[in-house]
């Protein structure tokens, strides 16, 4: 006969497992309705001994009340910002600074290339493998802390699925809503004859806004991870293509379009493909980021003021807003 801890821990981990594999691996395993059947075996047996619970257990996803204002969060790494580029000859140039700088003459560069999903950024740190904190970008070195409106993101784990978790590691990524719910929301809304968003990253930054939890965790965020700011403990693989795998096998959702590209054509023919697709996506990308691959080539080009040298968001074209 099991204890009660015992059954508690089995269901927990059942239950992140689950999770992993529908949010993570985008594969569920069981019905949703098994789903729910263990969550509310939890939820019951949690409730029969609340002296069990635990902050990292799958059923304290939403915080008790709501805060009467957020705190300040100093990035101890700064959340930096990214430049431009609008046309191919653009992202030429950026190349070849980029071969000048490291003395590659005309030798292919690998590139990590992905959508630029038209969110808000955000900082995730686990300390020992427990969500310990969520925090806005702001401007950069100090955000607000929305610990608590994270927690309510359900593709968030709220525990890293590793036996040997680092003893810090701050996860960075972006908070975005898909097309269709952000549809839903605003019919909801106009239901209730609340507000309605103009757009889903405006409805996305505004449900992150939000100072009760019991809100945004009605609102159908979606979290993808883009990189790593503090990391304690753990050795990283050395580029980034692989640093985003190794975030998907510990739990952390990465975005299904990411590639690696070897050469600046393959790399504009990604961007090409990214913008035939942008409209089959179910959520908005205002284009497309392309980094260096090798940490060390990333490291060796460091940055210029607030932006990286080896990294360029390779925007699409305004897209004409349908107004509705
Ligand atoms: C360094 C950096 C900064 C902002 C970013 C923003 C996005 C994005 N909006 O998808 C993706 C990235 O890889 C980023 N990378």
């Amino acid at each position: 006969q099991q204890s009660i801890e015992q059954q508690l821990e089995q269901l927990r981990q059942q239950l992140r497992h689950y999770e992993y594999q529908y949010h993570v691996l985008d594969k569920p395993t069981i019905p949703d309705a098994e789903y729910d059947r263990l969550m509310n075996q939890l939820k019951t047996l949690e409730q029969q001994y609340p002296e069990l619970i635990s902050a990292d257990s799958p059923t304290q996803r939403v915080g008790a009340k709501p805060l009467a204002s957020f705190a300040q969060v100093r990035h101890e790494i700064p959340m930096l910002s990214l430049d431009n580029a609008f046309s191919d000859q653009e992202f030429y140039a950026f190349v070849k600074r980029i071969q000048e700088r490291l003395g590659y003459g005309n030798d292919d560069l690998t590139f990590c290339c992905e959508p630029k999903l038209d969110g808000l950024a955000v900082s995730i740190l686990y300390e020992n493998g427990i969500l310990s904190q969520g925090a806005t970008r702001g401007d950069g070195s100090t955000g607000e802390d929305i610990t608590l409106n994270i927690r309510t993101i359900r593709n968030i784990p709220l525990q890293l699925l590793t036996d040997n978790p680092p003893a810090r590691l701050e996860v960075r990524g972006e908070v975005f809503m898909s097309q269709a719910g952000f549809e839903q929301l605003n019919e909801r809304a106009l239901a209730r004859g609340e507000k309605t968003f103009a757009n889903p990253r405006n409805a996305a930054a505004g449900s992150l806004r939000q100072l009760d939890p019991k809100i945004t965790r009605q609102r159908p965020l979606v979290f993808n991870a883009y990189g790593i700011g503090i990391a304690e403990g753990v050795v990283l693989p050395d580029t980034h293509f692989a640093r985003l795998q190794w975030l998907k096998q510990i739990g952390i959702p990465i975005n299904q379009e990411i590639e690696l590209c070897r050469g600046t054509e393959q790399v504009l023919e990604f961007y090409r493909q990214m913008g035939q697709k942008r409209d089959g996506l179910g959520y908005d990308i205002d284009g497309t980021v392309l980094k260096i691959n090798e940490i060390a080539l990333q490291q060796q080009l460091g940055f210029v003021s607030k932006a990286p040298r080896w990294a360029i968001a390779y925007k699409f074209p305004a897209q004409e807003q349908l107004t509705i």
